[in-house]
């Protein structure tokens, strides 16, 4: 059986793929100002990249922040996210204040999910991931590659590896070169959601020349889905609006087909 999730009644791996919208902003002002922005969308998911936020290493700040966030999306699943450089994020930082963190959100009791960088961070996804288990909430473990798609069996290999380090959610972003390697992807996301994994992966094909990979979850099985409110904040997003209608054609579709 596999296993879903469900967190402040959105369930994460059956059905519509859910919505996820990042905040990527600088100061409390701008993240405040975004996030009432994303008020009336149609968004399930909402997930503070911190590593854009100038006072990331004063706790009391992050603190006001993630209250405020919570405040105004009692109903949405809140996701922390310091994205590393090495994976495409905005700020160094060392290993221990990225562990320090992530345990100081964990158990700041408002969020619902932390983001862990567990393949190029290896050293200390065990920390991580029981600071965060103990709070209660659940681990995304992620990987992303900005340069090319990885092989199949290695796509595979990396979603298994983060669901065997105890992930509840493993997610993978990485970047096609060519059509070939957005059906890896799709290939490699098909399997392991309906052969191997018994979690809910997330997989992200980036760039324009992915974005079939951000509408077609519900077909191959990755359970949630990254969109823009406004800029994208990743190659290849597109807005909220759009996104939802595509992935209520295809759900119609599929219930339509009994599916
Ligand atoms: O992992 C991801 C996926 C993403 O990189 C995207 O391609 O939409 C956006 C990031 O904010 C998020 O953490």
């Amino acid at each position: 059986m596999k296993k879903v999730y469900t967190v402040r009644g959105v369930t994460i791996g059956e059905g519509r793929p859910k919505i996820i919208v990042p905040i990527i902003e600088k100061t409390d002002a701008a993240i405040i100002e975004k996030a009432q922005s994303l008020l009336k969308l149609p968004i399930d998911v909402i997930e503070w990249r911190a590593d854009a936020y100038e006072e990331i290493l004063e706790e009391e700040k992050i603190f006001k922040v993630l209250k405020a966030l919570r405040e105004l999306f009692p109903d949405k699943i809140l996701i922390f996210s310091f994205r590393t450089l090495i994976e495409g994020g905005l700020r160094e930082i060392s290993m221990e204040d990225y562990t320090r963190l992530n345990h100081f959100a964990a158990e700041s009791g408002l969020v619902d999910m932390v983001d862990v960088a567990m393949i190029s961070w290896p050293d200390v996804v065990e920390e991580n991931i029981h600071h965060i288990h103990t709070a209660g909430i659940l681990v995304m473990g992620s990987y992303h590659n900005f340069k090319s798609t990885p092989e199949k069996a290695v796509l595979i290999r990396t979603l298994m590896k983060m669901q065997a380090l105890g992930a509840d959610i493993s997610k993978i972003a990485v970047m096609p070169n060519t059509a070939d390697d957005l059906l890896t992807l799709l290939n490699a996301t098909y399997e392991t959601a309906s052969r191997y994994g018994d979690k809910p992966i997330v997989t992200t094909a980036m760039s324009p020349s992915g974005l079939l990979s951000r509408l077609a979850g519900e077909v191959f099985g990755s359970s949630m889905t990254y969109g823009a409110a406004g800029e994208a904040t990743a190659p290849g997003q597109i807005s909220v609006e759009l996104l939802d209608d595509v992935l209520s054609l295809l759900h119609g579709n599929r219930e339509l087909m009994g599916l």
